[in-house]
């Protein structure tokens, strides 16, 4: 008999929490607030949480194997030493593209950090369409560009053997797979995996389990859901007392509880006052599933 608890873990208040990633050697979870330009790191056995505030919207941030960490700040992919707050430009992506930021971002099994862009939103889901493209930053820095007229680059993450990529660009309301080469980061040989539902609304951030299959947080559908990526099937779909769910992943003890960010931006007050722990972190524990760990980017 599985008992799924959820709770809102730390109130944050996130305008748009996203990129939830757990730092084992620190029992922590980072994330970032985009509009708020903050990079977050909670302490999950000190209740404690550190920010560290860039000069642009953050969109992701993963680890990094140096120390420190990696993010991706406006257009650029930085590099973010966290004891003294700096950062350092690694790349620059789309500069003939003066209103795009990247959005999502999480690095490869080689250590290749991935993220996509987008141009800046008006509002939550509505921006100039097709301004995005998808890019890595290889560990010697240098930047390949993957595809473009992307709308709102999101989710991804790697199959278990890492010979396939999955990627959701979010109005496209598909989650989609590639075939990937890990030894030369190339993709290939599109297809969509799933397709959501109407009450599903936006696909958003997503992570792998350790049965290879597929959690995806829904964006105005409150939840995050399940999908067999091998079948197209839709295994499971966990509710959350938040509709803007944003990103999922796993971490704790040996990656057993699944952690979710969320937002506020785009809530009315009544809303807001429905969901005041909108913006908080969530933990999902109980699922019988565990995640794996996330790979430090090597550069
Ligand atoms: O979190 C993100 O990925 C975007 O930056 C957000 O703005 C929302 O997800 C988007 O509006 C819904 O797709
Ligand atoms: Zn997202």
């Amino acid at each position: 008999m599985s008992s799924i608890k959820i709770e809102c873990v730390l109130q944050m208040n996130c305008r748009c929490g996203e990129s939830p990633v757990w730092e084992e050697t620190s029992n922590s979870l980072l994330f970032v607030d985009i509009p708020a330009k903050k990079v977050c790191r909670w302490n999950s056995l000190t209740n404690e949480v550190q920010q560290v505030t860039m000069d642009a919207p953050v969109s992701s941030v993963a680890l990094r194997q140096l120390g420190g960490y990696v993010a991706t700040v406006g257009t650029k992919f930085c590099a973010l030493n966290w004891e003294d707050q700096s950062t350092v430009v690694l790349a620059t992506v789309d500069k003939d593209k003066k209103n795009n930021r990247f959005n999502d971002g999480k690095v490869d099994p080689a250590g290749r950090y991935f993220a996509g862009t987008m141009a800046e939103e008006v509002a939550p889901a509505v921006l100039e369409l097709h301004q995005g493209s998808l890019y890595s930053l290889f560990p010697d820095h240098h930047v390949e560009k993957y595809f473009d007229q992307v709308d709102i680059s999101n989710g991804l993450d790697w199959s278990l053997d890492h010979k396939i990529f999955y990627y959701i660009d979010s109005l496209s309301y598909s989650v989609d797979a590639f075939d990937y080469d890990l030894q030369t980061g190339q993709i290939s040989n599109r297809r969509s995996v799933y397709k959501l539902e109407k009450e599903e609304q936006i696909p958003d951030g997503m992570c792998i389990d350790a049965e290879g299959k597929l959690w995806v947080a829904c964006y105005n559908g409150g939840r995050v859901i399940r999908l067999d990526p091998g079948t197209g099937k839709r295994l499971q779909t966990v509710k959350l007392p938040v509709d803007k769910t944003t990103s999922c992943c796993f971490g704790g003890k040996d990656y057993s509880e699944m952690y979710v960010t969320c937002a506020r931006d785009g809530m009315d007050s009544k809303s807001l006052s429905r969901q005041p722990e909108a913006g908080g972190i969530f933990k999902i524990t109980g699922l019988e599933v565990k995640g794996i760990c996330p790979y430090p980017y090597t550069g």
